[in-house]
């Protein structure tokens, strides 16, 4: 498993796991969606969650949850670029891009981020060589994210025959095609998509066998947060899952995940910090 990776000039060691804080820059999470509120209201956020030890903030301006609708180039740029650009100068943080789009990648890159976050594993047009590019010039290097189908109908009708060795084959292919066409396996991390084509019970297959991503040797970043697979069990809303979103960061944590993707950074630290504890004791 890689203990030690670098993200851009950032080095950070994988001894405990590290929390991604997840901010949304979709213009329904603003109260005015106008331009100055965005970016001032983003950057409380991200101030708020690296206080709170998050040691990645993950900024994304599509939202790829079920049955969303593509957003045009310009308008995602729009979104994410001011914010990763005020973030990289004001915070200690490694800003992740959450896309899938090549121009945004680079943009993203020569604005600051040290982490290319792409749901659709670099597949579109261009993004593979943006990565490659990212990576070879600025040591920034690509999380490669399951996701059957497309966010239009991925949850229509999920079918594995065996979803984990699925996943895990999906993975060989993919990390073999990414170091052929020549990104190097240090700029490689890997996460399973949970809610990404998945149904309720391919989810906890997926978690109960996180052990064998390990395979692959690099980091692995999961994102479980506030998603159906913990509401639908526990028939909560979107804002009443804390407890939900707590246990399944625990299971990760304990799981030896590398990075948690989530929107409660503080809450995650403690149950972070207790596994630590539980790991370090005989
Ligand atoms: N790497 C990674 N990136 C993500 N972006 C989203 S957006 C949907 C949501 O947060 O509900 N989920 C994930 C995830 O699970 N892993």
């Amino acid at each position: 498993r890689k203990h030690m990776i670098k993200f851009r000039h950032r080095e950070i060691k994988f001894d405990t796991p590290k929390v991604m804080g997840i901010l949304n820059v979709t213009p329904d999470s603003f109260s005015d969606g106008g331009h100055f509120s965005t970016v001032d209201t983003a950057m409380r956020q991200a101030e708020l969650m690296v206080n709170a030890g998050a040691a990645f903030i993950d900024v994304g301006g599509e939202s790829t949850r079920p049955g969303a609708v593509a957003v045009a180039l310009q308008e995602e740029l729009d979104r994410v670029i001011p914010i990763i650009e005020s973030i990289g100068k004001q915070l200690d943080v490694v800003v992740s891009v959450d896309t899938s789009k090549a121009q945004v990648m680079t943009q993203a890159v020569e604005s600051g981020a040290g982490l290319i976050n792409d749901v659709r594993a670099l597949r579109n047009e261009g993004a593979l060589n943006a990565a490659i590019h990212a990576a070879n010039h600025f040591n920034v290097p690509s999380c490669l994210m399951h996701m059957q189908g497309k966010p239009q109908n991925m949850q229509y009708k999920p079918h594995y025959v065996g979803v984990v060795e699925e996943v895990l084959s999906f993975f060989e292919r993919r990390i073999q095609e990414c170091t052929d066409a020549g990104l190097n396996y240090q700029h490689i991390l890997i996460d399973p998509g949970f809610g990404f084509g998945k149904t309720l019970d391919h989810n906890y297959q997926i978690l109960k066998n996180l052990q064998k991503f390990n395979k692959f040797e690099v980091p692995l970043l999961v994102g479980m947060s506030r998603k159906s697979m913990i509401g639908n069990l526990l028939q909560r809303d979107v804002n009443q899952r804390l407890a939900g979103n707590i246990a399944t960061a625990t299971i990760a944590a304990l799981a030896g995940v590398e990075i948690i993707r989530v929107h409660d950074v503080d809450e995650t630290m403690d149950a972070i910090k207790i596994v630590n504890k539980l790991q370090s004791v005989e």
